[in-house]
């Protein structure tokens, strides 16, 4: 099973080939494309936190001066990575993506070396996302010879207000929960009195969605400092459960996220991703 981390949003961030590096890292995430097109023909804006020069393309909120981020992509998939572009993110303008405006959203990705899209829809979800992700698979089957994947970042409350109906009606390959930020179904709610962690749940909304394959990832808060905060104790007893309960579903551990993650060191070194791959490997 993998370890997946957002990257693009973290405090100082170091730059991605930083985390390309780590073995115990096997899907990056890249957070965000955080402004979606209100009509056809509009552009989508994007902002990685400290990594791009802050220029954009003409009129737009669409950075163009990511230098980095569109070097370090190729060596990070040398290095055996998937990496993966996110749609949304906390505080994005997502906009009623509806049919059209969905299968119109420009792929000013000018390279094509990502692995493939992440909806990570916090507020103002349409049914555009069914219609985008069928069009991505569309897409997708024109390049039978690569591995393209969609993938999805719900809150844990089922449904998901935002990619519930997506998620019933359209392929995902990868669904990892935020059980964080939603106190009735955290995995931190797991250890204590009200015990609402939803992973079974979970389960049972992907073996009835339109892909029931999708692997199942217990997202994770990697900042000690966060409410929703597991410590490595109780993630081993947690995901040691789940993990042996649904073998075919459970897909790994997904965290929020890569800087936070490698700025938390234990009392034997570890980073949090390596406890995570201990806890995984255990
Ligand atoms: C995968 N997406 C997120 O984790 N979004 C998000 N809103 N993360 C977040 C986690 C803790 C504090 C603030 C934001």
């Amino acid at each position: 099973s993998n370890v997946a981390v957002y990257w693009g949003q973290g405090y100082n961030q170091d730059r991605l080939s930083h985390f390309c590096q780590e073995s115990t890292l096997d899907i990056i995430i890249l957070g965000f494309i955080n402004v979606f097109p209100e009509a056809v023909g509009d552009w989508p804006g994007s902002n990685f936190g400290n990594q791009c020069d802050g220029t954009v393309y003409e009129g737009t909120e669409l950075l163009e001066g990511c230098h980095q981020i569109w070097e370090d992509i190729p060596s990070c998939k040398a290095m055996g990575k998937t990496v993966l572009l996110s749609l949304g993110g906390e505080g994005a303008t997502t906009g009623v993506l509806d049919h059209e405006t969905a299968l119109g959203f420009p792929r000013p990705f000018q390279n094509n070396t990502i692995d493939g899209f992440d909806f990570d829809v916090e507020s103002d979800g349409g049914h555009g996302y069914g219609s985008m992700i069928t069009r991505f698979r569309e897409h997708y089957a024109s390049y039978p010879e690569e591995n393209f994947y969609i993938s999805g970042a719900p809150q844990c409350e089922i449904p998901d207000a935002q990619l519930g109906y997506a998620i019933d009606h359209a392929a995902f390959d990868f669904i990892w929960v935020q059980f964080y930020n939603t106190p009735s179904c955290s995995a931190a709610s797991y250890f204590d009195l009200t015990d609402g962690f939803n992973f079974d749940a979970w389960v049972a909304v992907v073996l009835s969605s339109a892909n029931p394959s999708a692997k199942l990832y217990i997202g994770l808060p990697a900042d000690p400092t966060s409410a929703y905060y597991l410590t490595e104790d109780q993630v081993t007893e947690l995901v040691g459960k789940y993990m042996l309960l649904y073998p075919d579903t459970f897909g790994g551990i997904m965290l929020w996220e890569a800087t936070a993650a490698d700025n938390n060191v234990d009392a034997q070194g570890l980073t949090y991703t390596e406890q995570m791959k201990e806890v995984l490997y255990y």
